[in-house]
């Protein structure tokens, strides 16, 4: 179980003239995540959620409040403890290129995480990578190249792949699917679901696209300026959407066809 209680995060921008002035990205947010229930994160671009992810994971320390791992407060924890925990919560980064290392194979980016975190030994490492990669639909060649030599939909691929080979409790994944086209984001949204029969029973899915964000998850947040305006539990379809932003957020989706209102849900619902 993840909680965040009263954080915020500021950070330093520029304000009229030039000056410098401080602004809260996340303002004051508590939430209980537990690691059997699937959440999503709804927002527009820049409202927060990956701010929010970054504390949640303990990428980034909040400014105030307070975030718990299991009950720990993860940023008074023992080294040893967080090490353990960092493979129990897994994050999947919204730049899937930026967050692989280019000089490192697609194999080795997946076993990272195993060698860093794990005490699996080289032949484990092995099997355990080889199985990621045929349920991730990697092939063998795939895995020998440099993430350069991969495709947006491959990469994200090689993230979930990385991220699941620790065998996490709990995956945060940050906009997973945008930059894809419909075909490769429905395959991704498909091998999010499929987690579960990997033993992954629980993630947050943070996305700007709330038909994903209804394809995927049971419990829905909305943030709005740093702030979670909107808890909803099992979220079936727009009209579960009362609070007024989400509702603009609705009003604004484009028509998925001619003639379309935007009420209609899109290919995936
Ligand atoms: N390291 C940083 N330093 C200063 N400002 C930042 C930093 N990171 C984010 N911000 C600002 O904080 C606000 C929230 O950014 P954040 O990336 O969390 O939003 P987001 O909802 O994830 O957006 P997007 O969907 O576009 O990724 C934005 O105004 C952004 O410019």
């Amino acid at each position: 179980m993840i909680e965040m209680r009263d954080v915020s995060k500021q950070y330093r921008g520029k304000g009229s003239r030039g000056r410098s002035v401080t602004f809260d990205a996340v303002k004051q947010v508590s939430l209980t995540l537990r690691s059997d229930v699937r959440y999503a994160l709804v927002g527009e671009s820049g409202s927060g959620k990956s701010t929010l992810a970054r504390l949640l994971m303990a990428i980034d320390p909040p400014t105030s409040g307070e975030i718990l791992f299991d009950g720990a407060s993860v940023w008074e924890m023992h080294p040893r403890e967080l090490r353990k925990k960092r493979a129990e919560y897994q994050m999947v980064l919204q730049n899937a290129s930026g967050s692989l290392d280019p000089r490192r194979s697609v194999y080795d980016s997946i076993a990272e995480p195993i060698r860093c975190l794990t005490n699996l030994d080289r032949s484990e490492e092995r099997e355990k990578v080889l199985a990621l990669a045929e349920r991730m639909k990697l092939s063998a060649a795939q895995l020998e190249r440099l993430p350069h030599e991969l495709s947006g939909g491959q990469l994200k691929r090689v993230c979930m792949a990385r991220a699941m080979s620790v065998s996490p409790k709990f995956i945060v994944f940050d906009e997973a699917v945008s930059g894809l086209d419909v075909t490769v984001r429905k395959q991704i949204l498909d091998l999010i679901l499929q987690l579960k029969d990997d033993g992954l029973d629980g993630y947050l899915f943070i996305t700007h696209d709330i038909d994903a964000a209804l394809y995927l998850a049971d419990h829905i947040f909305v943030m709005k300026d740093g702030e979670i305006v909107e808890r909803m539990e099992h979220a079936a379809s727009y009209a579960d959407f009362r609070h007024d932003y989400s509702r603009l957020l609705i009003e604004s989706l484009p028509p998925k066809w001619p003639g379309a209102s935007s009420n209609e849900t899109g290919f995936i619902g």
